[in-house]
């Protein structure tokens, strides 16, 4: 079976629990203490074309997707678009003092997340979208943290909409 050795394996931690009805809406929990350093979830991702991007800024779906470089065939330049996180991924609620950190795969096209410290049982577990936010925060008076995807090539891509 040659096409099973080029499959991505989807990893979903057992702790993870998603909770409607909290201040930020629906969120992701750890229902048991995860350790630093776990690789939590890993999303495969829908990207849309360049293209489709005016559309898709008039729809909600435009809230849950991740900025996602991509190269230009002819011109080889690097052009931004956007990609939905399919699973947990689209999930995470922002924090300034984030304790997951995720990094984009554009080969594999997909979005691996990770703890950056021990989470404690009934945490949540949150992402930094960067520092252009849409809504009020929920928790604005903390104080900000470290991206975890720093190691990107394009260290400017963000979740953010600028
Ligand atoms: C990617 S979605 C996350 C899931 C969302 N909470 C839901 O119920 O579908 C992003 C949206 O979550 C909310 N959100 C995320 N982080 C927040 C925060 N720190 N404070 C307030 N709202 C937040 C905002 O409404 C934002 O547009």
């Amino acid at each position: 079976m040659p096409l099973l050795s080029h499959g991505i394996a989807l990893e979903r931690h057992q702790a993870l629990l998603l909770v409607s009805g909290t201040p930020k809406g629906r969120g992701v929990f750890a229902k048991s203490a995860i350790p630093a350093g776990t690789i939590i979830e890993t999303c495969p991702v829908l990207i849309f074309p360049l293209g489709d991007l005016e559309r898709l800024k008039a729809t909600l779906v435009d809230q849950y997707s991740y900025n996602w470089p991509v190269r230009d065939a002819v011109s080889g330049k690097v052009a931004v678009t956007q990609a939905l996180a399919l699973g947990l991924g689209s999930m995470f609620n922002h924090a300034r003092d984030q304790n997951v950190g995720f990094r984009r795969d554009g080969e594999k096209e997909v979005i691996v997340y990770r703890t950056l410290r021990d989470v404690q049982a009934g945490e949540e577990l949150c992402i930094s979208y960067g520092a252009h936010l849409w809504f009020e925060e929920v928790d604005a008076g903390r104080e900000e943290v470290g991206e975890w995807d720093e190691e990107l090539p394009l260290e400017a891509i963000r979740v953010d909409k600028d």
